[in-house]
C-alpha cells in the first residue's frame, strides 16, 4: 500500500503544546491531532508544515527540530506521521479547519483521545517535555 506522508506541528507556548481536534467533516471526526498535513508532491516537509498551519490556524510558525517519524496503518491507508517542534513567531490562532483547539500540559497529554498515528508522537512529547519546551522558548 502506498504510504501517505503527513506533517504535524508540535506548537510549544509557555510550557504547554498545541492539540486540535477534528471536525465531524474531516477523517477520523472528533479524534485530537497536532495540525498538519498531507505533503504535496515536489513540496518538502518543513514547507508543507508552515503551509498547512497558516491554512489550518492563520498564524506563522518556525521550523525548530524534525523528531520520530512513525508509520500506522488504519483500514484504508497508511500515513507515515513527520513532527516537528515548533516555534509560534506571529499571529493569532483562528481555527479554519478544526473544531476545537487546547493547550495541553505534560500531565494531560496522555489522557486525549488521539488519532493511532499519534500515539508514538505523544508519547515521545511526553518522555522528552522539558528538552522540547526549552529548545522552543524563545
Ligand atoms: N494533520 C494531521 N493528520 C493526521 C495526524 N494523525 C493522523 O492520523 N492524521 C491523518 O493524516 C491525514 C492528513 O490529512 P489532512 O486531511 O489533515 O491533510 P490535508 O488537509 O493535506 O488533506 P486533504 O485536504 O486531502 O484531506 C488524515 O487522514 C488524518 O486523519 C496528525 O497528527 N495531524
Amino acid at each position: 500500500m502506498k504510504i501517505i506522508p503527513v506533517t504535524c506541528a508540535l506548537i510549544i507556548h509557555q510550557g504547554k503544546v498545541l492539540a486540535a481536534q477534528r471536525s465531524e467533516t474531516m477523517d477520523l471526526p472528533g479524534k485530537w491531532e497536532f495540525p498538519g498535513g498531507k505533503v504535496e508532491a515536489g513540496e518538502n516537509p518543513e514547507t508543507c508544515l508552515i503551509r498547512e498551519i497558516r491554512e489550518e490556524l492563520g498564524i506563522e510558525i518556525e521550523v525548530v527540530e524534525q523528531l520520530p517519524v512513525s508509520d500506522y496503518s488504519y483500514p484504508t491507508k497508511t500515513i507515515r506521521l513527520i513532527p516537528f517542534s515548533v516555534f509560534w513567531k506571529s499571529g493569532e490562532i483562528h481555527l479554519l479547519e478544526h473544531s476545537r483547539f487546547a493547550w495541553l500540559d505534560k500531565n494531560n497529554l496522555i489522557s486525549m483521545d488521539w488519532a493511532a498515528a499519534d500515539l508514538p508522537t505523544v508519547r515521545y512529547l511526553h518522555d522528552n517535555w522539558v528538552t522540547l519546551v526549552i529548545q522552543t522558548n524563545r
